[in-house]
């Protein structure tokens, strides 16, 4: 059969990023306590094409997928294990460059704050990840969902205060080991409060209190986190966005730090 898309060609433009988008495949990844959880993730798997090539060899990208699902891919060390996917896309696809994107759900187990009931509790993660020649790109976003109290409306109001749901995004570009984990520690312990899936009357009770007593504005949250990245040695650059669903206002409020 003729293979159509490696016909040479003068073509005018190169292509910084061709392949397979929204390819859905379950994957398992180790937490930071060893522990292996399934989850299922979305794949983007792109590479360059010079422009003397008419196209790609798309199907060896879901073919390597498919390969990896048979090896029982398991992220363990999160940096090195994708770069080692990337490498191999790269020379699959006889490319200069190989991108990886990928988004999933991380399952965590908590305990609720007092009765110590267990809850799942889902966090959406996002890998990018390029090797462009030999320089390797790899970050790590998490998103956290959390519990804010506005101080303003505290102080102004001769009881109660309104809150509202917050979505932190973190994304880290960092050397050696970090961990989902870590970065959803340094989130919630600066929220109002943290948010769990299982809470009994008792746990409602404490959630409801320490929001009260630890109010927080976007401005605070973003700054708090930022303090907190800035501190660890092994990242080298980060952003971090709060997104508040307002529960007084039909917008949110939002704010950035990029460093
Ligand atoms: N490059 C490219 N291929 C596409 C596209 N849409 C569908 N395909 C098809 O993907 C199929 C598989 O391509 P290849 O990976 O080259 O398949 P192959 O030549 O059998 O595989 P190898 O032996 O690994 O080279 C081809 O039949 C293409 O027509 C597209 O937009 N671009």
């Amino acid at each position: 059969m003729k293979d159509i898309q490696n016909t040479q060609g003068d073509y005018k433009f190169d292509i910084n990023k061709v392949g397979v988008d929204n390819l859905v495949c379950p994957f398992k990844i180790q937490s930071k306590i060893g522990e292996v959880i399934s989850t299922v993730g979305n794949f983007s798997m792109m590479v360059n094409l010079p422009k003397e090539l008419k196209g790609i060899n798309m199907s060896r990208l879901p073919q390597l997928l498919s390969e990896l699902k048979q090896e029982e891919l398991t992220l363990n060390d999160l940096k090195q294990d994708i770069r080692s996917i990337v490498e191999r896309m790269k020379k699959r696809m006889e490319s200069k460059d190989a991108y990886l994107d990928l988004d999933f759900d991380y399952f965590l187990e908590k305990k609720a704050p007092v009765s110590g009931f267990m809850g799942i509790v889902p966090y959406h993660a996002k890998i990018n990840a390029s090797l462009q020649g030999s320089s390797y790109n790899f970050i790590l976003t998490v998103e956290v969902p959390i519990t804010t109290l506005c101080p303003c409306s505290k102080e102004i109001s001769d009881y109660s205060a309104h809150n509202q749901r917050g979505y932190v995004e973190v994304s880290i570009k960092f050397d050696g080991l970090f961990y989902i984990e870590d970065i959803i520690e340094i989130v919630e312990e600066v929220a109002s409060c943290e948010i769990y899936s299982v809470l009994k009357r008792v746990d409602e009770k404490y959630v409801t209190e320490r929001a009260y007593e630890n109010p927080r504005f976007v401005e605070d949250v973003v700054r708090l986190v930022a303090e907190k990245l800035d501190q660890a040695s092994q990242i080298k650059s980060f952003s971090v966005s709060s997104r508040h669903q307002e529960s007084i206002h039909s917008h949110d409020a939002y704010a950035i730090i990029e460093r």
